[in-house]
């Protein structure tokens, strides 16, 4: 898959893309988002018009809608269909369902939908894909190639498990922010500087994720490693467990996501 179009090149699209431009080999990145109206770009087109006007076009090889779920199928069917002939359609929108796209595509184009997820930019995103039975081998071999230079790669048995994956990983990077955060304010109300407090969070978490991303790795075994009987660990591990008070608020959490996932697929 050499040439690649873009539909969205935001957040999400961008970390694809621009890793792509820079580690796969022969690929030819473009995109259309109408940001490359105010910020332009040698590969990045305000409109499909604007992409034509630029004698660029033809058939692309992979096509990746990477715009809000609300405005996916909208913008599926404003592209030309010659764009599309024998083309491979990745979609990363949260909750759009693959019968929404078929109903916005043309006939012949094959539909995949992915869930990567922020850590794509560095190179450590996970991505769970699903495709239509008409996706052959050799395509799936592809596009694992090119999502692998993100990150990890896993195939799904089943449509509606996107929508568990997207409660997990696509979402879960903010998750961790958000507990970074916590954690620093807490360094914070203990008294430490704020830049101190933020430091020793971000420092922990990058050294804990390099810990859990050791092959095997157990993550109670981890926890296990730092908490001495009867020691400081032992003593706020005691406020996280009271009544499963963290891990009911993480599955609460994971639900209520993985809700709005179902509720944006009725809406697309
Ligand atoms: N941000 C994340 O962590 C993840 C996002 N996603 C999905 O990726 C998609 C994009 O999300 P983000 O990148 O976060 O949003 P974003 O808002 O950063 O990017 C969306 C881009 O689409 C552009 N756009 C709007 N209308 C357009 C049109 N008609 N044609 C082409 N481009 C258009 C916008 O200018 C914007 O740059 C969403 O569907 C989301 O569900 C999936 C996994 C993770
Ligand atoms: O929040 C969202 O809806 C998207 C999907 C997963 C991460 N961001």
């Amino acid at each position: 898959m050499k040439k690649i179009l873009f539909i969205g090149y935001g957040n999400m699209g961008a970390a694809l893309g621009e890793a792509w431009r820079a580690r796969s080999e022969g690929a030819r990145v473009l995109a259309i988002d109408p940001a490359f109206a105010t910020r332009p770009a040698a590969h990045g087109f305000a409109s499909a018009q604007a992409l034509a006007d630029a004698g660029e076009g033809g058939a692309f090889d992979l096509i990746v809608l990477a715009v809000k779920p609300a405005m996916a199928a909208d913008a599926l069917r404003a592209l030309p269909h010659p764009w599309m002939q024998g083309a491979v359609l990745l979609s990363i929108a949260a909750g759009v369902r693959l019968a929404s796209l078929r109903a916005a595509a043309p006939a012949g184009l094959r539909l995949v939908r992915a869930m990567p997820n922020t850590p794509a930019l560095l190179g450590l995103g996970c991505t769970g894909l699903f495709a239509e039975a008409d996706v052959d081998e050799a395509a799936r071999e592809q596009l694992g190639a090119l999502l692998r230079h993100v990150g990890s790669v896993h195939w799904l048995q089943a449509e509606a498990q996107i929508d568990q994956v997207t409660a997990i990983s696509g979402s879960g990077p903010a998750y961790y922010h958000l507990f970074s955060e916590a954690l620093a304010q807490a360094g914070q109300a203990l008294g430490l500087p704020a830049e101190l407090a933020r430091a020793l969070a971000a420092g922990t978490a990058a050294g804990a994720a390099a810990q859990q991303g050791a092959p095997g790795a157990d993550f109670a075994a981890l926890r296990r490693a730092v908490t001495s009987p009867n020691g400081t660990t032992a003593a706020a591990i005691a406020v996280f467990e009271q009544d499963e008070a963290l891990r009911q608020l993480v599955l609460k959490a994971a639900q209520a996501a993985h809700r709005r996932a179902i509720e944006l697929s009725s809406a697309a």
